[in-house]
């Protein structure tokens, strides 16, 4: 005979709802970047005893909500995670209350030549920045990078002419997010490291913003084409770095369908997926190069 057993404390719900809200009303876009978690509780003891789910929201549902709630803003993650209780509380009788919680990613606009860019941005918190000095013989090489610093263009980027076979079901399109954690590290010049000539400090802090003015100033049609973009501007700027490589996912934000809830969501309310991601890696090098040796050895991740 099994023992009679009751429901301690519960609570269930949809954890880390990725929601990024564009308001796009103007060309200077805003970006709100929220991590969601909706959790409800109140009498669900018929759910867990009986297999009764007749008091059980969907914890899709409560997803819904999120993203249709983004649709009229966010404001504060205080006042959106407000809303919600307020909204589950008195929509649902039993549902007596929750816990609603969210993570906010804060957003920089770019500084484009100077000027606070309308529709690009940089995460706050920024990169981590990294060297690696490889002696081999009489050579020593010297490579610069960074990684994690991830940027956004909300407009000015699409995906088009790609191949399309019986697994194709991606739509083409021409305004789309464009997100990405920049890893990119540049070598420099064997000679330029030997005369001692280089300010590494100055040449950082300079090649973090030509990456990201490279980033923001163009259309792009693909991350590809957007890596080159900053690597011409890197590589025309600084004739002591020779060569410059890129692992950049390609961090997804899909769309999110609101119209089963009557609303519509032109290009202002994406689900910021974390998995799968495109990964485009790309090398770029002048025409001429000093001999690397094997100093990119040991670098993950990297062609
Ligand atoms: O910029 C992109 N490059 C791709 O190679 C690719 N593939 C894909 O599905 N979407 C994208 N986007």
């Amino acid at each position: 005979m099994s023992s009679k057993i009751v429901l301690g404390k519960n609570q269930y719900g949809k954890a880390e709802n990725r929601v990024v809200k564009i308001t796009r009303d103007t060309d200077r876009h805003e970006i709100e970047d929220l991590n969601v978690t909706s959790q409800l509780r109140g009498d669900f003891s018929a759910a867990h005893f009986e297999g009764d789910n007749g008091r059980v929201v969907p914890t899709d549902t409560q997803k819904n909500t999120v993203y249709a709630f983004a649709r009229d803003g966010i404001g504060s993650p205080e006042e959106f995670l407000l809303r919600l209780a307020k909204h589950f509380t008195s929509e649902f009788d039993w549902v007596t209350g929750g816990r609603w919680e969210a993570e906010q990613y804060a957003w920089e606009r770019i500084i484009a030549n100077g000027k606070e860019h309308d529709h690009s941005f940089v995460r706050k918190g920024q990169e981590v920045r990294n060297a690696v000095v490889v002696r081999e013989g009489d050579s020593t090489y010297v490579i610069s990078g960074l990684s994690d610093l991830t940027v956004l263009k909300s407009t000015q980027s699409g995906f088009e002419g790609y191949p399309k076979d019986k697994y194709t079901t991606l739509q083409e399109t021409s305004d789309r997010i464009l997100a990405t954690a920049v890893s990119a590290r540049w070598r420099y010049n064997n000679d330029a490291v030997a005369e001692g000539r280089i300010d590494y400090n100055a040449a950082y802090e300079s090649v973090k913003a030509l990456l990201l003015e490279g980033f923001s100033e163009q259309y792009s049609k693909a991350l590809q084409e957007t890596l080159y973009q900053m690597a011409q501007k890197v590589l025309d700027a600084h004739p002591e770095i020779d060569e410059l490589r890129f692992s950049t996912p390609n961090k997804h934000h899909f769309v999110v369908d609101l119209s089963p809830f009557g609303l519509d969501n032109p290009n202002e309310v994406f689900f910021a997926a974390d998995r799968p991601y495109g990964l485009i890696e790309a090398n770029f090098e002048r025409d001429l190069i000093s001999d690397p040796g094997n100093a990119w050895d040991g670098i993950a991740g990297f062609c």
